[in-house]
């Protein structure tokens, strides 16, 4: 039965330090077509039908984000700004201890500003279904694996391969008792969550159609691409 009223909650990551990027400033809050890649996906958290959003960024942090960015944008549903931890998994598990009183929780990168309306939506509609899903894109170029010298090493069938973006969904109860199992110790493998629900439980995480423009900005260029995709709804704002 698909439940219908449920507290649902946005935790929205930027503790990461972005040391791909290179920058002084951490890519979360470099400015991007006159906001801070952060608001972005703060802003489409509020307009959606999520009922609260966490916010987890770095302790030094704290009060700029809610100064220049919650404060200042009047996004009324960030409930909490938390302290994250070393690694994004860590952050993840504090985002989750937050959402109290969640039934399901969309974690997402806010690294990802992207991310749009329908997404989140049909993140919702999954999850209840599902209880763990993820959005992703078919991947569109040939992937190879290498070895330590970068000789190739074999070929996966595209067909079978998806490129994994956020926000990722889940039945906070599940991911709360699989980060549990996963205790304290440290993976540098772990680069999201739905890892760790296969890892830790026999729940099968939904892969639904992302969108192609919903990137995760790491590197300098990734902002060119992303402005470019942001472009029309920034124009449309800034006449408002
Ligand atoms: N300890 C961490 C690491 C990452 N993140 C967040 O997780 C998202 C995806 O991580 P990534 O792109 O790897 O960000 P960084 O860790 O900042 O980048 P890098 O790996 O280049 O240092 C980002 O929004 C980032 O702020 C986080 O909240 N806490
Ligand atoms: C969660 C993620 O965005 C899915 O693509 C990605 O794995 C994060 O990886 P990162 O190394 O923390 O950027």
């Amino acid at each position: 039965m698909i439940e219908k009223h449920c507290n649902i909650t946005a935790i929205v990551l930027a503790a990461g330090k972005g040391s791909r990027m290179h920058s002084d400033t951490p890519k979360q809050f470099m400015m991007l077509g006159g906001y801070p890649v952060l608001y972005y996906a703060l802003k489409a958290f509020q307009d959606s039908e999520v009922n609260d959003i966490i916010l987890v960024t770095g302790d030094e942090y704290v009060d700029f984000c809610r100064e220049n960015i919650v404060d200042a944008y009047d996004l009324s549903k960030v409930k909490a700004i938390v302290i994250g931890g070393a690694e994004r998994y860590d952050s993840v598990r504090l985002g989750l201890m937050a959402a109290e009183g969640a039934k399901y929780v969309l974690i997402h990168d806010g690294a990802r500003p992207c991310i749009t309306q329908k997404i989140i939506s049909d993140s919702i509609e999954t999850v209840k279904k599902y209880a763990a899903c993820t959005v992703g894109v078919p991947v569109k170029d040939t992937i190879k694996i290498v070895d330590c010298d970068q000789m190739g090493v074999d070929t996966p069938d595209r067909s079978k391969l998806w490129q994994i973006q956020t926000p990722q969904s889940f039945d906070r109860e599940l991911l709360l008792s699989c980060y549990d199992r996963l205790g304290l110790e440290k993976y540098t493998a772990i680069t999201d969550d739905t890892m760790i629900v296969e890892r830790y439980s026999e729940v099968r995480t939904k892969v639904i159609m992302g969108d192609y423009e919903n990137i995760k900005i790491t590197t300098p260029e990734d902002l060119k691409i992303a402005l470019n995709f942001l472009k029309k709804d920034v124009d449309t704002k800034m006449v408002k």
